[in-house]
């Protein structure tokens, strides 16, 4: 469902992040993206909902090639794709409601079915009870539950998550990945940058791992293989 072929990534500042990857992704796979600092993991995740253009190379995303898409058609390429940062990115004068409904507003969506796939996906996150509240009276945890609620309301075939836990204590991150865990088991491809050597080793998965804009390993249930 998600193919690179042969994608190369140089920033304008001629760094050069990616350098020929080849990687493909079935439907329903969950799979972690682990590798140093400055190894070309965001650049490499970017790509995929077209935050960034490849400067060679094709990504095809269900045979739609992202790297060739003309500007107005990606946001509907992103309906296909929910996207989670390390720093929620919430807005901050909107309730839990608000925020996760404006995806559903955006697209003109009727709001008995706004209200409807809202809650639901709220109950997935366990924050129902919350609805009303503004992202400040929210912990950290909490915010990222919305960030994923909002991510996933759409119903989006992949979901792309760049270190989700990154800002959270130990316990929270656990029970974000439970989260990421079910959403992966109600049929949504998870594509997860991170540097949670405890979450890969434990929570086992496929891992590629990124060195120097290269994929230098792939494994099917693999481990972090790094030191932290
Ligand atoms: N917008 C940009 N303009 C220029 N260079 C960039 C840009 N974004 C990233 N880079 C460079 O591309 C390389 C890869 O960066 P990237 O953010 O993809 O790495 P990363 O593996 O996600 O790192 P980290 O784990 O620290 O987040 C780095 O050398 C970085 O400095």
């Amino acid at each position: 469902m998600i193919e690179m072929k042969d994608v190369w990534k140089s920033y304008p500042n001629n760094v050069k992040a990616i350098n020929g990857i080849n990687i493909t992704i079935k439907k329903g796979e969950f799979v972690y993206v682990v590798g140093p600092s400055g190894a070309g993991k965001s650049t490499f995740i970017k790509m995929m909902y077209r935050e960034e253009k490849p400067t060679k190379g094709d990504i095809l995303i269900d045979s739609v090639n992202l790297a060739k898409m003309k500007e107005k058609r990606i946001p509907y390429m992103r309906r296909k794709i929910g996207v989670v940062f390390q720093d929620f990115k919430l807005l901050p004068s909107l309730t839990v409601f608000e925020n996760v409904a404006f995806a559903l507003e955006v697209i003109e969506e009727n709001p008995t079915v706004i209200k409807r796939k809202v809650m639901d996906v709220l109950d997935i996150v366990m924050l129902k009870n919350k609805a009303r509240f503004l992202p400040t009276e929210l912990s950290g945890g909490e915010q990222q539950r919305v960030a994923i609620a909002r991510a996933i309301v759409n119903n989006p075939e992949v979901l792309i998550a760049d270190e989700p836990t990154g800002n959270l204590d130990p316990d929270t991150a656990w029970g974000i990945m439970d989260i990421l865990d079910d959403i992966n088991h109600r049929g949504t491809t998870i594509v997860m940058a991170t540097h949670n050597k405890d979450i890969v080793n434990t929570i086992k998965k496929r891992v590629v791992a990124i060195e120097g804009g290269r994929v230098v390993r792939d494994e099917l249930r693999g481990s972090y293989g790094y030191e932290t």
